[in-house]
């Protein structure tokens, strides 16, 4: 790489999977308004994508140079869209809709180089079953308050034995796969 490394986040989530995949970055996390405002007939491949450009825009203009990772991530159960939960009553309504159903996890990526036209958008998805979660596995999940910031009211990596992969990466569902960045870097910087 031969930027140095910025992350357009504030999820802790996201700084964990990059420190853990051994890259050095600093963080310069956009607030929660540019995520708002966003398409609202578009489709959540488009809303992910187009989220994370925003946010990697919104870092840029800050930067003279360096490279901005950026990226937005939703739950999709048939035709919802889920972000992340307003509060208890709507973590509920999500994990009820999903429990004992498919559902795909989609995390949209930008990467750009500030001070630069170059720029990249990527899109990765994940297949998940749930189980079906008894009234009182549920209530119980949710007086932990595990939910709270997490697209689709549950965290993947918290452990849950209710919630499997059917395909795709983990990082993905966690908000960044970072198995793919050192591919994804090499286009960034050759565009
Ligand atoms: C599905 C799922 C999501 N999440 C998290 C990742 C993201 O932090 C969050 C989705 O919200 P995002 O809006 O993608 O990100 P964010 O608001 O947390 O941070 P920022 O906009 O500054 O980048 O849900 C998990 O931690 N585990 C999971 O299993």
């Amino acid at each position: 790489m031969n930027h140095e490394l910025i992350l357009a986040s504030q999820s802790p989530r996201r700084k964990q999977l990059l420190t853990d995949a051994g890259y050095s970055f600093t963080v310069d996390a956009p607030d929660d308004s540019v995520e708002r405002g966003m398409c609202s007939n578009c489709s959540p491949e488009e809303l992910v994508v187009e989220s994370a450009f925003l946010k990697a825009a919104a870092i840029a203009k800050r930067h003279e140079a360096g490279l901005i990772l950026a990226a937005d991530t939703v739950a999709v159960c048939g035709s919802e869209t889920l972000g992340k939960p307003v509060d208890r009553d709507h973590a509920e309504k999500m994990l009820r809709m999903m429990s004992g159903k498919r559902h795909r996890v989609l995390t949209g990526v930008c990467m750009r180089i500030a001070g630069t036209s170059q720029i990249k958008t990527w899109l990765e998805q994940t297949t998940l079953v749930m189980s079906d979660l008894e009234d009182e596995q549920l209530q119980g999940f949710l007086d932990s308050d595990q939910w709270i910031g997490k697209a689709g009211a549950f965290g993947y990596q918290d452990g849950l034995d209710w919630v499997r992969i059917v395909e795709g990466l983990a990082s993905t569902v966690v908000g960044l796969p970072v198995e793919k960045l050192p591919e994804w870097i090499r286009e960034v910087e050759a565009s």
